[in-house]
């Protein structure tokens, strides 16, 4: 059995003076995913934005690989791939330079080819060459699922992903985490749905104040 890979260890944030959660502890090992809970404001996007560097860690600490995620910025970023609410796509750009840029981010050239097939994999063929200001909030999560589906990285942290899918757009999604969760990956996510992902069972974590 693999050690566990990612861990929260006696985590804490707070926000605009108020305590929102403290005292998270859990492990994740790989081929897992972590659902985290809890009311509206309880904190779970602020606990995915620290976990992201997008925030800074005020007490406790994340390790990745047994070491503090604050010790090895780069190294982690390059393993992570983070999918907001705003799904990380520029706006002004056309869907086919969205995902040539973010491969090209990590390093990667990616053929108009690949990035076809990709489109049409998640129901968004004959898209490439719109603005993605121009699609609708569906479509948008659907490149934004094609980008997933490129990176390498082997956390993906998805905030709400399942927001504005249909009911292909969500099997789609179920059938990519469970993709990447069978070739070793983690997946960290907050959804008020509950979530199916293959055969793999959640690991909850209810965030409480
Ligand atoms: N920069 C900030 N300054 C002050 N308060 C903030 C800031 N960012 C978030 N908050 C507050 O922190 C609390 C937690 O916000 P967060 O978005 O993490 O909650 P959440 O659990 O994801 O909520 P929801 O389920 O509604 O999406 C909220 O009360 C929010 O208003």
């Amino acid at each position: 059995m693999p050690g566990p890979i990612l861990a929260f260890n006696d985590l804490g944030c707070s926000k605009g003076g108020r305590q929102l959660f403290q005292g998270v502890n859990c492990t994740v090992q790989c081929g897992r995913w972590l659902h985290v809970m809890g009311a509206n404001g309880i904190g779970k996007t602020s606990l995915l934005r620290m976990l992201c560097g997008l925030s800074p860690i005020e007490s406790g600490d994340i390790l990745w690989e047994g070491r503090s995620i604050r010790a090895q910025r780069d190294a982690f970023q390059q393993d992570l791939c983070y999918l907001g609410h705003l799904n990380g796509l520029q706006e002004s750009m056309t869907v086919r330079e969205n995902l040539a840029f973010a491969t090209a981010l990590r390093g990667h050239a990616c053929d108009a080819k690949t990035v076809s097939v990709t489109l049409a994999r998640f129901g968004v063929a004959g898209r490439g060459e719109q603005l993605v200001r121009h699609l609708s909030q569906g479509q948008k999560r659907r490149v934004a699922l094609a980008r997933l589906s490129l990176s390498p990285a082997r956390l993906w942290v998805l905030d709400e992903p399942f927001v504005a899918m249909d009911d292909t757009g969500i099997r789609m999604l179920s059938d990519l985490i469970a993709q990447h969760l069978a070739s070793g990956g983690i997946t960290v996510l907050t959804s008020h749905q509950s979530v199916g992902i293959g055969t793999v069972p959640a690991q909850p974590l209810e965030l409480r104040a």
